[in-house]
């Protein structure tokens, strides 16, 4: 039966970039999913396999990072603009350029009194959480005498732009690592705290209250640590949340570190200075860890999946 081609496109879906715009101490982000379609000429490649005329997905991929430290990125507009206008304008076969675009946007997360001083300034330069509402948890029990309650929040996306470092591991020869003085330190925060209310005779803890200090010192103690590790981090967080905190004697984290690689722009002849990353989605490291009040027995389940 005779067939004929129809509508094609094709190019790099998901090009995953994120742009650091380094103004001195204040950082500014933009992170963008960028997907890319082509069409024109393309019979040829359909029917007989010739490429004459295709521009490989994988040029398309490495334009749209070069382009985020040539051009910037003003907005998802602007930027989508340019590449819908290189294409078509750089490649005779290409006659139309799809891109789409989506845009994640990042807040900065304001800063505790005594690091405000110290800084000079309400928020953290170079931190930042993504806008868009966290998973509010709470898991409660109880067996007619006592009572468990178990808290937390999920999906808490943060990122630092800077003050994060990880070297000095452990190499064996199977170690390609480089280690890193100067990284991205990004992660979605799963947190499961329990409160040390377990009977009606005691005094209930204001929930309200407790949940919005929490993460307030989450958030606060990731802004605010140098950070060698993400365990250090985190360690960092639960610490802050147990001695700030009375009504809570232990906190469980579990935090996927969220890969940003450099990428290599060197072939396309520009630097990259701690500017351009790829933000890899999978696979990613997951570090995860409890902090107790001293003396106290953990009762969160280290599966906090389920929470
Ligand atoms: O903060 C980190 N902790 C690790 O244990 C680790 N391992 C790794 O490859 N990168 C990182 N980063």
């Amino acid at each position: 039966m005779p067939t004929i081609l129809g509508q094609n496109q094709y190019g790099k879906a998901e090009n995953r970039v994120v742009k650091i715009t380094r103004d001195g101490d204040t950082h500014h982000i933009k992170d963008l999913n960028v997907s890319v379609a082509l069409s024109g000429d393309m019979d040829d490649v359909h029917y007989s396999g010739s490429n004459a005329n295709v521009l490989p997905t994988d040029t398309t991929k490495n334009t749209v990072y070069a382009f985020a430290k040539e051009h910037g990125i003003e907005s998802a507009e602007q930027f989508g603009i340019h590449l819908a206008r290189h294409f078509v304008t750089s490649q005779e076969p290409i006659h139309r350029a799809r891109i789409r675009i989506e845009e994640y946007a990042w807040e900065r997360i304001a800063t505790s009194d005594a690091n405000s001083k110290f800084i000079g300034s309400d928020e953290v330069r170079h931190s930042f959480a993504r806008k868009g509402q966290e998973l509010r948890t709470t898991q409660i029990t109880f067996d007619g005498e006592n009572w468990e309650v178990i808290s937390g929040l999920k999906d808490l996306t943060v990122m630092n732009s800077t003050n994060s470092e990880f070297w000095g591991y452990v190499k064996d020869k199977y170690t390609t690592l480089k280690e890193a003085y100067d990284r991205i330190l990004c992660t979605d925060v799963s947190a499961a705290w329990r409160y040390n209310w377990t009977s009606d005779e005691e005094r209930m803890p204001n929930w309200e209250k407790s949940y919005e200090q929490a993460k307030k010192h989450i958030l606060q103690a990731f802004a605010e640590t140098y950070s060698l590790s993400l365990q250090q981090t985190l360690y960092q967080m639960g610490s802050r949340v147990i001695n700030s905190r009375s009504e809570i004697d232990e906190i469980r984290f579990s935090l996927p570190n969220n890969h940003h690689f450099l990428v290599d722009l060197e072939p396309f002849g520009l630097k990259n200075d701690n500017e351009v990353y790829f933000a890899a989605d999978r696979p990613y490291g997951l570090i995860e860890a409890t902090i107790l009040r001293d003396g106290v027995e953990p009762r969160i389940p280290v599966d906090m999946t389920n929470l």
